[in-house]
């Protein structure tokens, strides 16, 4: 179990990055949803003992990962936003290194598990291609292997799909989805569809704040029976963000397709655009996260 309580960064500047952060997660994926600059990456350093919080309290089980952080690291798997320059060595190789660091051992054991972590991720067959050869999502999933090196209690992986192409980025999910029954996953993204279908629970953080967290089933009934999609002429979004909460909008047929929020069902004001054509739709998180995160110019 992972217990974070009252967690706060503020750089220099000051930017406020963490503010009052509390969290309980256990065993599965929890999902950390936030766009650029939310506090996302600052939190997930920060549970991984790589930076100091100013405030508050984390802790894995009996561990504290502030006052304790050489512990919390034989325990903790981390997938950065980064991972830098890959070396000129194999993946083997490096994979070998990184587990002789993290104490795993003896030799044959080591190699053993090493073994079983490339062909987790489908690299066995390319384990003796060396590291800057390889793919964008050949990179990731090598970086699980790593991160799920002595099968530690918390994964941390930050905006792990970034720049992969649909079929890896499916392939990264499910190999996520199955690692999350041993641990505590905790994956930060700014990709709804990331979410949406993988993780039981998540959050929605923004400006260092945690604005809503549940599974998204439940954070979408909150929504519910409040989206409404219809028909503008494009020269009318103006108008229609000054009456209505706009979530979304899309060219469809040189028309724009409007998604809004609002308790009462919209009355088209120009008239191109009749009352039959308005339709409350079924929330996504899509709806969900341009509902809570403002939107920045
Ligand atoms: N070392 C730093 N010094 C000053 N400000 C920082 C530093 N690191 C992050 N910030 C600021 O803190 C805020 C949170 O940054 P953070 O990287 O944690 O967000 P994020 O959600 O991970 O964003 P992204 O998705 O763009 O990586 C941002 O406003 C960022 O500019």
């Amino acid at each position: 179990m992972l217990t974070v309580s009252r967690l706060g960064k503020t750089y220099p500047g000051p930017v406020v990055a963490l503010e009052e952060i509390d969290l309980q997660l256990d065993r599965g994926l929890f999902g950390l949803l936030g766009p650029n600059g939310a506090g996302k990456s600052t939190l997930m350093r920060t549970l991984a003992t790589l930076q100091l919080p100013d405030s508050g309290s984390a802790r894995l089980d009996d561990i504290d990962l502030i006052a304790e952080p050489h512990r919390a690291r034989r325990t903790i798997g981390y997938l950065p936003q980064e991972m830098g320059v890959y070396p000129r060595v194999t993946a083997r190789e490096m994979l070998d290194y990184l587990a002789t660091l993290k104490g795993i051992g003896p030799h044959r054991e080591r190699r053993k598990h090493v073994e079983q972590q490339l062909a987790r991720v489908h690299l066995a067959d390319v384990a003796d291609r060396r590291l800057d050869t390889f793919s964008g999502g050949m990179k990731q999933r090598f970086g699980i292997a790593t991160a799920f090196l002595g099968q530690p209690s918390l994964v941390i992986v930050d905006e792990p799909t970034a720049g992969l192409d649909p079929y890896e980025r499916r392939r990264f999910q499910l190999m996520l989805s199955e690692r999350a029954r041993d641990c505590v996953l905790l994956l930060s993204t700014h990709i709804v569809e990331d979410i949406a279908g993988l993780c039981e629970n998540m959050a929605l953080i923004d400006r260092g704040r945690l604005l809503q967290r549940g599974s998204p089933r439940e954070l979408l009934q909150r929504i519910e029976g409040c989206v409404w999609e219809f028909p503008i002429a494009p020269e009318s979004l103006e108008e229609a963000r000054r009456r209505y909460r706009v979530l979304s909008f899309r060219p469809r047929h040189e028309r724009l397709s409007l998604r809004v929020y609002s308790k009462q069902r919209p009355t088209p004001w120009h008239g191109d655009c009749d009352e039959g054509a308005v339709g409350a739709i079924e929330p996504d998180l899509e709806d969900l996260y341009a509902y809570h995160v403002e939107q920045r110019v």
